[in-house]
């Protein structure tokens, strides 16, 4: 799978994730975590400070994979909020210019 498909995939597993918490799994712990929206932001930050560094780099791997992480942690911040990422997604429908 080579394309945004993904993303859906992945909001389907995080809300899978949030409704039937799975022992080890990374999603569940931090969705219900009494601090998991603070984890989950400190990782946006985090996640996007890697990845400014990794373009300033000029590394196209680790370009990739930070930004990679920063989705993956965005999505798992929009869940904390209940916020649906459908919400974003009109929302840059609404930007398109004629
Ligand atoms: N895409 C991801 C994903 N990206 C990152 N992570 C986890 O996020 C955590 C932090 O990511 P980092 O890259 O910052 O890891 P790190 O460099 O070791 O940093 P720290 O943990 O020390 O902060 C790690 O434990 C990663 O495993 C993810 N965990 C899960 N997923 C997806 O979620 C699905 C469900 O997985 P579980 O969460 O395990 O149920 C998986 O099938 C994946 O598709």
């Amino acid at each position: 799978m080579t394309s945004s498909a993904i993303l859906e995939e992945l909001w389907t597993i995080i809300e899978d994730r949030a409704a039937h918490p799975v022992e080890g799994s990374y999603t569940t712990h931090i969705l219900t975590h009494r601090k998991g929206v603070d984890k989950a932001l400190e990782k946006v930050g985090e996640e996007s400070v890697e990845f400014i560094i990794a373009i300033k780099n000029k590394e196209p791997k680790a370009i990739a994979s930070e930004a990679a992480d920063l989705l993956y942690h965005t999505l798992l911040a929009l869940k904390a909020a209940e916020v649906d990422p459908s919400a974003v997604y009109a929302e840059l429908e609404s930007r398109r210019k004629p």
